[in-house]
């Protein structure tokens, strides 16, 4: 494979070995570090007692609820999951949701509960288990974004006096919330008040401009506000707000107090004031709640934000001590997003982008810039610390990213991806000639967030588009779900880039599926951009992000005023060093260098330039 000119590789992304140059995404500096600083800095790191440490990361995103391990070079150690669908199937749910009437998606909150019990069992129960759990400094992790947890004013006293031979399951049982499901970023059902909300404040600009986002169904004030309209003796009864962020710090902590939320999540909710990033936005939370002393009552019952994404919330609850023989002074450094975390993982240059193709499909930035935008999202950079000069990730999603995916690969490639890649192989990518009758599908199997208000199935033929119920060559849809998909990220990214030609420098693919070798093609060739992905494993950046957050925690215990980009380049030191050591006897995964995995095929990039018009048109048709 030909190393394109623009694939220069600096190792700064996706792990690897720790780099003479650090670039702080936080700061926009680049420093550099001679071999002597560095000498000095290793002698001093292998003088602490890091050794054993571990660190563990969780996801809990939409289908699953993942834990990676690292040791104190944050080399991975071992990875463990519990599947919601396939694990927990009396929840009854399909990819981890339960879709209801009128665009309302929601997840059990006690499935996330029984999922933290079986995946702690399946880790104790392997082999070392016990082991690598005694000897973690701290946790961190991820939640999937938005989703809210309504605690009842029983929640403080059942989370403080768990009993360690019994589950949490059995504990904290359904008493211990208002509501037991929680509304998932999937949902679509408050378009109204969404638009209620940006009314109030003057619009989708002020919107952006105030929160960072325009108002989102998904979102967590507008769901809130839905709540408190259609179930005011529910929002009235709920105590305290969590994100599934915070809940999970709540449940790791277990000591009776609700967890702050942590600022990056919390600027999902279009009630976070991140202009100034002083605190809620005073005007939305009155809207929200119905009046002024309505106002201060929703604001306890969302409870301070964390603006320092390094320190710790709380020790790890007696519990997991007893229960799992977790040391007693493990750390709980605040929980964040998901998509927040996955960018934690990578240390971005300017120009290079994560796309994240898990069950949603996003592409995330890091940006010293605050310029918020009506298409796209803002939000506080997950490793800000308190009084520290901001920064901020740039954010992109599309709620079909995965499951039409599979939707095409079930209908035309008998449920198997390979019959799906070779379906997207035998069609091929366009030549110029094609361009202007190329077909184009749009698979909006949910009411999209870009474009906004797609919705349906769509197949386009012809230079002109005529709408078809099917197109002339069914396994076309193969090739057409990842090319349109492509196309919009190509379409919107550029208006988030800096460069002069509005497409990324370099992509790090992450998600599940990004396994899949004729996607990342798609992916490279449509953006014109070469591939990265990290080592062995991109399916657990996220919780590899959660890792390092639970490093820098635990190094902060020493060096209070650490950065994180710093923890984290001290941490790779001991790689070269070697004081750091897995004890588990496998390979170490997904901590590798990140390597080059595809590379544009330029004749068909000029293709899919040459589609990109009747692409921006037929997505209005398909959205009309
Ligand atoms: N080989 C593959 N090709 C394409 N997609 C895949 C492949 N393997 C897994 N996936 C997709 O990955 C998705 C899960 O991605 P993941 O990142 O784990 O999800 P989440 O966003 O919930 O964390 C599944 O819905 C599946 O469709
Ligand atoms: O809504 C968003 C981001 O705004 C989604 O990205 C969710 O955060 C869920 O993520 P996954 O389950 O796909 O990881």
């Amino acid at each position: 494979m030909a190393i394109p000119p623009n694939a220069i590789i600096n190792d700064l992304s996706g792990g690897g070995m720790p780099s003479p140059f650090s670039y702080d995404p936080h700061s926009g500096e680049t420093r550099t570090f001679s071999w002597q600083e560095q000498q000095r800095e290793l002698s001093a790191i292998q003088q602490q007692p890091m050794d054993d440490s571990l660190f563990i990361g969780l996801d809990l995103s939409t289908q699953a609820l993942k834990a990676s391990f690292v040791n104190a070079a944050l080399e991975g150690v071992a990875e463990h999951v519990v599947r919601f669908d396939e694990d927990l199937p009396h929840f009854k749910t399909k990819s981890g949701v339960h879709s209801g009437e009128k665009g309302k998606v929601t997840s059990p909150v006690a499935m996330w509960i029984e999922a933290v019990d079986l995946l702690l069992d399946r880790i104790s129960k392997a082999e070392n288990g016990k082991d690598l759990l005694s000897r973690v400094k701290a946790i961190s992790g991820a939640g999937q974004q938005h989703a809210s947890v309504y605690w009842s004013t029983s929640a403080p006293s059942l989370l403080s006096s768990l009993d360690p031979t019994k589950t949490l399951a059995s504990q904290i049982t359904d008493e211990a919330f208002t509501i037991t499901t929680s509304p998932n970023w999937q949902d679509s059902s408050t378009t109204k008040e969404c638009r209620d909300m940006e009314q109030a404040i003057g619009g989708e600009e002020a919107m952006a401009r105030r929160t960072g986002s325009r108002a989102h169904e998904r979102f967590t004030g507008p769901q809130i506000l839905k709540l408190r309209r259609e179930q005011p003796e529910l929002y009235e009864k709920t105590d305290k707000i969590s994100l599934v962020s915070s809940f999970l710090t709540t449940l790791f902590c277990a000591d009776g107090e609700i967890k702050a939320m942590e600022e990056s999540d919390a600027c999902g909710m279009n009630l976070w004031d991140l202009e100034t990033g002083d605190g809620w936005d005073q005007e939305l939370l009155k809207y929200v709640a119905g009046g002024e002393k309505e106002a201060a009552e929703l604001e306890r019952k969302l409870g301070p934000i964390e603006k320092d994404g390094g320190v710790a919330a709380g020790k790890i609850g007696t519990w997991f001590v007893k229960r799992y023989g977790m040391n007693e002074e493990c750390l709980v450094n605040p929980f964040t997003g998901d998509n927040p975390a996955t960018i934690l993982s990578f240390s971005l240059l300017t120009g290079e982008v994560v796309v994240s193709l898990g069950t949603s499909d996003t592409i995330l930035l890091s940006t010293t810039d605050y310029a918020p935008n009506p298409d796209s999202h803002v939000f506080a950079y997950p490793a800000n610390r308190a009084g520290g000069k901001r920064s901020y990730m740039a954010m992109l999603c599309y709620k079909n990213g995965s499951l039409p995916r599979e939707h095409i690969r079930d209908q035309y490639a008998e449920g198997s991806w390979d019959k799906f890649n070779d379906l997207v192989d035998n069609i091929g990518y366009p030549t110029l000639e094609q361009a202007p009758t190329r077909p184009i599908g749009f698979y909006f199997l949910k009411h999209e967030i870009i474009p906004h208000n797609g919705y349906g199935i769509h197949h386009f033929e012809g230079a002109d588009g005529h709408a078809v119920e099917e197109f002339s060559d069914p396994t076309f849809n193969a090739r057409a779900v990842l090319e349109s998909q492509f196309l919009s990220f190509r379409l919107r990214v550029s208006g988030m880039l800096s460069s002069s030609t509005g497409l990324p420098l370099r992509i790090f693919a992450v998600g599940g599926a990004s396994a899949n070798q004729c996607i990342k093609n798609t992916l490279s060739t449509v953006l014109a951009a070469p591939v990265f992905q990290p080592g062995a494993s991109s399916a657990n950046s996220c919780s590899i992000g959660g890792c390092m957050k639970a490093y820098w925690c635990y190094a902060r215990l020493t060096q209070p005023d650490l950065g994180f980009e710093d923890a984290v380049r001290q941490a790779r030191l001991r790689k070269v060093g070697g004081t750091a050591t897995g004890r588990a006897g496998k390979a170490p995964k997904g901590e590798a260098s990140s390597q080059l995995v595809a590379v544009p095929d330029y004749a068909a990039t000029d293709a899919y330039d040459a589609m990109m018009e009747r692409f921006a048109k037929f997505e209005k048709r398909a959205c009309e």
